[in-house]
């Protein structure tokens, strides 16, 4: 393939021609050539190496322009952040993520930004917690169950797919709050629309394919019509319920102390026109959409995240022994609250090098919407596409120092943004305006699920676990749905001493005799 004319455009870069579709990089293309360490993002780890820190990239026809630089990402993200917009994925994802705020520019996206921020402000999020707390709580009880039916003490189980059960009550109730029976239903349909969709998006894809009347595409439609026709008719009432209660309250300001969800807030918005007419109206169309959105930005995103602690917690028994320590006493045998959560400081810096070795967004792209010159004498053409490989910045080790590759929770003693040499090395929920809206969210729901966990269990690996970092749109544990046969067999035979080469994500767990008495979980092993 050759290169496009404007390479003359980019005299200090390097080009590198890169034979995948258009994906994110799920690395199989070139993994035969570097297995292992760099496996879910070879052509960044290693061709970064190459090629440094910006360099242009071929998907099939599309050149990009990989930026590993935090100087210029602060331009694209910040300071020229006018001069970028999100790049607008595939209609197979589109129809995955929903037509919300991650897909959305201009006034639209501003609107809907600041109607929904609300929810995510911490006395709002601290509300949740409880309901949090429960469903974590109910989950540990299970495995309580399992290991005791055992009669070994010990469960194994693989710890993403019962993440998920989290995640989802914890989207669920953010989005509905009052109205979580009903949203349950609706986002149980999502998550059926949402595996035909990542289905269909493993496969090749076959232009038009997806509007042609196949068994699963029927289902997939009745699916997204069922949606609609549910939210719409929740809406409805939802809406009726608001305004009987602004037309109660007659102005007064009324806080009822329940949790401001996600849904209410855009009814809000809208009764809010009816009053002030200035005022936008979200239509019922993109209060769906938004419901949609949320759902796919936040449910698998976080799952990846605690399934990633899990791992390393495992991997690594010394920091899973301090981070006990830490919850043991700060809770004592009390269910970790909202009280606890700020005094969970270990567990924080845990959180964030598991978000800095395996960030579950691992690049994100934008697209230049004029010709913009940046500061290192790039000329970016309008349209061009620029990656920020965020995986590849959290692991450089100019930033990070030679143990970049190394679990080391300490680095995050003095804060995230001192970290690293660089105070932008780190962006595991990206940066500026864009920024992910929801990681207070996915922090809070990380730091209590894994606090009630370490309290009343012990984590393994399974030595059936294979550490095989496997990139989807975002990054995951080893799965079955890529080629497991494949990617099994290149696994050195050896377990390299390097610890974030073979790793486990399944939990081995005991629980404590006597809560009450016992400060440290008692061990048995088989
Ligand atoms: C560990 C968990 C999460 C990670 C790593 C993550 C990562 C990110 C990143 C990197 C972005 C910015 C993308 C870009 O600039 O192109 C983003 C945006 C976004 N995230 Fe998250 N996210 C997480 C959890 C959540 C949760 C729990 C929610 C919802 C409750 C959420 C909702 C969103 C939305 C709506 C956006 C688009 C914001 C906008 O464009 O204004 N995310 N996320």
């Amino acid at each position: 393939m050759g290169f496009m004319p404007f390479t003359s455009l980019l005299p200090p870069h390097r080009h590198l021609c890169f034979p995948s579709p258009d994906c994110y990089c799920c690395g199989s293309c070139v993994e035969w050539q570097f297995p292992s360490p760099s496996r879910p993002f070879p052509s960044l780890m290693v061709f970064g190496d190459d090629a440094g820190p910006t360099f242009l990239i071929w998907f099939g026809p599309t050149p990009r322009l990989t930026v590993a630089e935090p100087e210029l990402i602060l331009e694209i993200f910040l300071t020229r952040a006018d001069a970028f917009d999100r790049y607008e994925a595939h209609p197979v994802v589109r129809q995955l993520e929903g037509d919300g705020l991650v897909s959305l520019h201009g006034d639209k996206w501003a609107l809907h930004r600041r109607v929904l921020g609300d929810a995510f402000y911490p006395d709002n999020l601290n509300r949740l917690v409880p309901h949090v707390g429960k469903s974590v709580a109910a989950l540990a009880e299970k495995w309580r169950e399992m290991a005791a039916a055992d009669g070994s003490g010990e469960v194994e189980v693989d710890v993403a797919e019962w993440f998920q059960e989290v995640t989802e009550e914890a989207i669920t109730r953010a989005t509905f709050g009052g109205s979580y029976n009903d949203g349950r239903v609706v986002f149980g349909m999502q998550s059926q629309l949402m595996a035909f969709a990542s289905e269909a998006f493993r496969k090749v894809l076959v232009p038009g394919y997806r509007f042609m009347p196949t068994k699963k595409n029927w289902l997939s439609w009745k699916l997204d019509r069922d949606i609609r026709r549910s939210l719409t008719r929740l809406i409805g009432r939802r809406s009726d319920e608001a305004a009987a209660a602004v037309k109660a309250a007659e102005g007064e300001k009324a806080d009822t102390g329940s949790f401001r969800d996600l849904l209410g807030l855009m009814i809000n918005a809208s009764q809010r026109t009816t009053r002030a007419p200035a005022a936008k109206a979200i239509p019922v169309h993109d209060m769906v959409e938004e419901c949609k959105t949320f759902f796919f930005a936040g449910k698998q995103t976080t799952t990846n995240l605690l399934t990633w602690a899990t791992v390393l917690l495992a991997m690594h028994p010394e920091w899973q022994e301090r981070a006990r320590r830490e919850v043991l006493d700060v809770c004592g045998s009390d269910d970790p609250s909202k009280e606890h959560l700020p005094g969970l400081k270990m567990l924080g810096m845990i959180i964030n090098e598991t978000l800095r070795l395996y960030p579950p967004a691992v690049a994100t792209i934008r697209r230049a919407k004029a010709d913009v010159r940046l500061s290192d004498g790039c000329m970016i053409p309008r349209d061009m596409e620029l990656l920020i490989p965020i995986m590849a910045i959290h692991h450089d080790a100019r930033y990070w120092g030679q143990d970049a590759a190394q679990f080391n929770p300490a680095r995050f003693a003095n804060g995230a943004a001192r970290a690293a040499k660089h105070p932008l090395a780190f962006i595991p929920f990206g940066l500026g305006s864009r920024m992910c809206v929801g990681q207070n969210l996915a922090r809070l729901e990380a730091k209590l699920t894994m606090a009630i966990l370490l309290q009343r269990f012990e984590i393994r690996t399974s030595p059936k676990y294979v550490h095989a970092p496997t990139v989807l749109m975002l990054l995951y544990p080893h799965r079955r749905l890529m080629e497991p046969s494949k990617n099994l067999s290149k696994v050195p035979a050896e377990v390299p001493e390097d610890p974030s080469i073979t790793l486990d994500r399944k939990i081995s767990s005991e629980t404590r005799q006597n809560r009450r008495v016992e400060r440290m979980p008692q061990r048995r092993r088989s």
